[in-house]
């Protein structure tokens, strides 16, 4: 099939090589210029497992081109709208990328099209686009929602291997156009209307992140009984009506889809005027993750006022550069505020979080050079090279007190302790 995917964002990029890897003939349409020269040249502009690799095939196979204008899209049997959904300052999700996309083609499209929406927009949006862009169009476009359940980091492989494909529609030819650009995946396709297949994505979002607000707060109640998170957690999780996944207590969750999704969603309860209480309690308990890792050096190095404190990860989660909403930028903040210095260090992420942390932070090239000099570590991310680390030499190059905050409960915490640390984790 003939399709354009307009914004190279993680999702539009992932989306473009992998449909053009699936034998479709694809065109990734780019606003952003640095972006689109990179892609041009075989660049990948994000870092994400496999990705590089595979671009660079499509582009010297020639099974994939790249555009700035949106008037190429003609022609496509479908055009996949990518585009950001950030969160504004109140919540509310940030739609005018999406809408001016939206309104951009129904001006330049010459030809009949599918427009599928692959952002994650809330419960609604498609009906009013239906409604407001949708009728009376120079050539018919036919609207289908089909939310996107990618992890960054393992991108490809949920691309390829998903649980299930939602298709909000009500055009049962366009419904049966996009389950053939899926034609080569094995999943359970599930079709249904177009705010249905929105709030899908919404609810499981929102689902996932309350696991871990609750996960968490367990592990806060875990310190205060004397009960361990790691012998509770896995435990529960052997409950099948549970599941053990997203049961890892720590920092809290961040990154470009949790935070802005359950702020979304709640500022969609309040907007139809329902209270989402435990919604809000989600968010909530999250915000407060943070506050109680700042609060914790704080007790254990005896005031943060000129103590120096390493940051050992900034990326959200390991295995990605993605920075946003990560909890290492909300922490290191109220660290410099409560007087402390910190250097922080991160295998791929270091030159997104220079762009935003203030100018006093210092970045280290290495985990060693990081810790030296400070009188506490903060694991904020769990990439594997930190549980790794040869603590002996670490902690030679500390001072006391020799602090180390385990954010991830990802360090072995006897072993530490051995050593000569003061070990503390989430809820161990
Ligand atoms: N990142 C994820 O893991 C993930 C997973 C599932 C769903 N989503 C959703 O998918 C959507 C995209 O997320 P993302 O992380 O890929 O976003 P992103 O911000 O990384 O990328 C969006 C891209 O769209 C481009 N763009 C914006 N307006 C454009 C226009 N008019 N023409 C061409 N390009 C334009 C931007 O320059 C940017 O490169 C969001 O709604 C997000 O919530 C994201
Ligand atoms: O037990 C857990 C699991 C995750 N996290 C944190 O939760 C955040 C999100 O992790 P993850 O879900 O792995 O990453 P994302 O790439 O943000 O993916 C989520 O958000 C995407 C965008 O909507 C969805 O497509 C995915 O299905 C959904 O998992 C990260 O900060 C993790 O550290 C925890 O704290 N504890």
């Amino acid at each position: 099939m003939k399709v354009s995917v307009i914004g190279m964002g993680y999702v539009g990029l992932v989306a473009t090589c992998a449909l053009a890897n699936s034998g479709h003939e694809v065109i990734g349409i780019e606003k952003d210029v640095n972006k689109l020269t990179k892609l041009r040249q075989g660049k990948c502009p994000i870092f994400e497992q496999g990705l590089d690799e595979l671009l660079q095939k499509l582009i010297s196979e020639n099974r994939i081109a790249f555009s700035s204008g949106i008037e190429a899209v003609n022609g496509s049997d479908i055009v996949m709208l990518a585009v950001g959904t950030p969160a504004m300052p109140n919540g509310r999700v940030d739609l005018s990328q999406v809408y001016g996309v939206v309104s951009e083609l129904v001006k330049v499209l010459d030809t009949p099209t599918i427009l599928v929406m692959k952002s994650t927009v809330p419960p609604g949006t498609g009906e009013s686009i239906c409604q407001r862009y949708l009728k009376n169009t120079k050539v018919p476009i036919a609207y289908i929602s089909n939310p996107e359940f990618l992890r960054e980091g393992q991108a490809l492989k949920d691309w390829y291997y998903p649980d299930r494909i939602v298709i909000g529609g009500d055009d049962d030819s366009a419904i049966e156009q996009v389950k053939r650009l899926y034609g080569d995946i094995d999943a359970p396709i599930l079709v249904m209307g177009i705010t249905s297949a929105e709030m899908v994505k919404y609810a499981s979002n929102a689902f996932l992140a309350t696991k871990i607000s609750f996960i968490n707060e367990i592990a806060n109640l875990c310190e205060l009984v004397g009960a361990d998170i790691d012998e509770v957690a896995p435990a529960v999780g052997m409950d099948s009506r549970i599941g053990k996944e997203f049961l890892r207590a720590g920092l809290g969750y961040g990154g470009s889809c949790f935070p802005k999704d359950t702020k979304g969603l709640d500022y969609v309860s309040v907007f139809k005027g329902y209270n989402f209480r435990l919604l809000k309690a989600v968010i909530e308990v999250n915000t407060n993750q943070r506050i109680r890792a700042v609060r914790k050096l704080e007790r254990a190095l005896d005031g943060l006022a000129g103590k120096h404190v390493a940051i050992l990860g900034l990326a959200f989660k390991p295995g990605t550069d993605d920075i946003r909403e990560a909890p290492s930028l909300d922490i290191i903040p109220l660290l410099l505020v409560e007087g402390a210095t910190v250097t922080a260090y991160d295998p791929l992420a270091t030159e997104n979080a220079r762009k935003v942390l203030p100018p006093d932070v210092k970045f280290a090239d290495n985990p060693y050079d990081c810790i030296e000099g400070a009188q506490a570590v903060l694991l904020a991310t769990e990439w594997p090279e930190f549980s790794q680390l040869d603590w002996l030499q670490a902690r030679t190059r500390m001072k006391s007190p020799y602090v180390i905050l385990d954010g991830r409960n990802a360090l072995e915490k006897d072993e530490l302790n051995r050593l000569g640390f003061q070990y503390y984790g989430i809820g161990r």
